[in-house]
């Protein structure tokens, strides 16, 4: 039977630094941008400036894959509890990371000939490459560090009325999601967890995913005004600065359970204290929090100091991200 072709390799837009616009197709009344001044608490946002001024009507949009990858790349054996460590890039001079397809640091650690840690044609070649932080949706590297998977998130291009950057097109690569997961769950190996609990939305994908390989059920945090049934509802405010309300239903937790707190991102880390807050009212208990990125932020290190987390991030690229990097300069 013929394997199905993973062509054409390449985005078309890779190697340029146009950005390219990841929601290439919008269902609905059509998507306005954003005003161009978000509201109080943003600021991160560093792509180009959004044109329109209107509030966007409802619409869905997608992630639009360049490619159908699925069936591509022979994948190798998961990597959840079958390694001990992770071993540097061979041939790293300095025996770390090597992230040739994005440029990321290639060492992991600060200092050097420039901010990578770095020599200087090393950051030439990585300052070409951060300007098209896209890797195809095929191709598997062939040394797959702790966060390989992240070259493949997009950036904004809508406006400060949207997060600085969308980490959903690595869920599309199925090597990338599978590793994504395995590094969340990595530092909880052995650990007493009951269940799984996502956020609403993007929290949903890696939580329940998580779920599946821990063989847990999967308990979805809300969003308020979605859940028919009685629920818990706690105030927050995230990185829009905008007051909001999460809920969770109040028949699946019970006293001492303990709860793996899933979100795609933590950035004021308002979004997860609420969602903890929820969990412990309800008697849970946190048994941790897992997120691609817990930024270093006031809210982020509140929950670092409190709670086991997992993020993807190694340790040189940590900076960048709290300081929303991603390809831009
Ligand atoms: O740390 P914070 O500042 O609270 O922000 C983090 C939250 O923001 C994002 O979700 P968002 O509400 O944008 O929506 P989505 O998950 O539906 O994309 C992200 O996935 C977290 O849930
Ligand atoms: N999805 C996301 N990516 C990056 N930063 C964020 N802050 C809040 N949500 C985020």
């Amino acid at each position: 039977m013929p394997q199905p072709q993973c062509s054409p390799p390449r985005n078309r837009l890779a190697g340029t630094a146009e950005p390219c616009g990841d929601t290439l197709l919008a269902l609905g009344q059509g998507s306005r941008l954003a005003p161009a001044q978000g509201p109080a608490g943003r600021g991160g946002w560093r792509g180009p400036s959004a044109a329109g001024a209107a509030p966007a009507q409802l619409s869905l949009s997608v992630t639009l894959p360049m490619t159908v990858p699925l069936g591509s790349a022979s994948p190798p054996a998961p990597r959840y509890g079958a390694e001990p460590g992770r071993a540097g890039t061979p041939g790293c001079p300095r025996g770390g990371f090597e992230w040739g397809e994005w440029g990321a640091p290639s060492c992991g650690e600060p200092g050097g000939d420039c901010r990578w840690g770095v020599s200087p044609p090393l950051h030439a070649q990585c300052s070409q490459n951060l300007r098209s932080p896209r890797m195809d949706l095929c191709h598997v590297p062939a040394t797959r560090e702790k966060g390989w998977y992240l070259a493949l998130m997009a950036p904004n291009v809508k406006g400060p009325n949207y997060a600085w950057l969308d980490p959903s097109r690595l869920y599309c690569h199925p090597q990338g999601l599978q590793d994504c997961v395995a590094d969340l769950l990595q530092p909880f190996q052995g650990d007493p967890i009951d269940m799984v609990a996502g956020i609403d939305a993007m929290g949903f994908i890696l939580g329940a995913a998580a779920a599946a390989v821990l063989q847990k059920g999967f308990l979805a945090i809300r969003k308020a005004g979605h859940l028919c049934v009685q629920t818990l509802a706690q105030p927050y405010t995230d990185y829009s600065g905008r007051e909001k309300v999460m809920e969770v239903r109040t028949d699946a937790v019970s006293p001492g359970l303990r709860i793996l707190l899933v979100d795609q991102w933590v950035e004021t880390g308002g979004t997860m204290r609420a969602a903890i807050q929820l969990v412990e009212r309800l008697g849970g208990v946190v048994a941790g929090v897992a997120a691609i990125c817990i930024e270093d932020s006031e809210g982020g290190r509140w929950i670092r100091e409190r709670y086991k987390c997992a993020h993807c991030v190694p340790p040189g690229l940590q900076p960048r991200f709290d300081r929303h990097q991603f390809g831009w300069d």
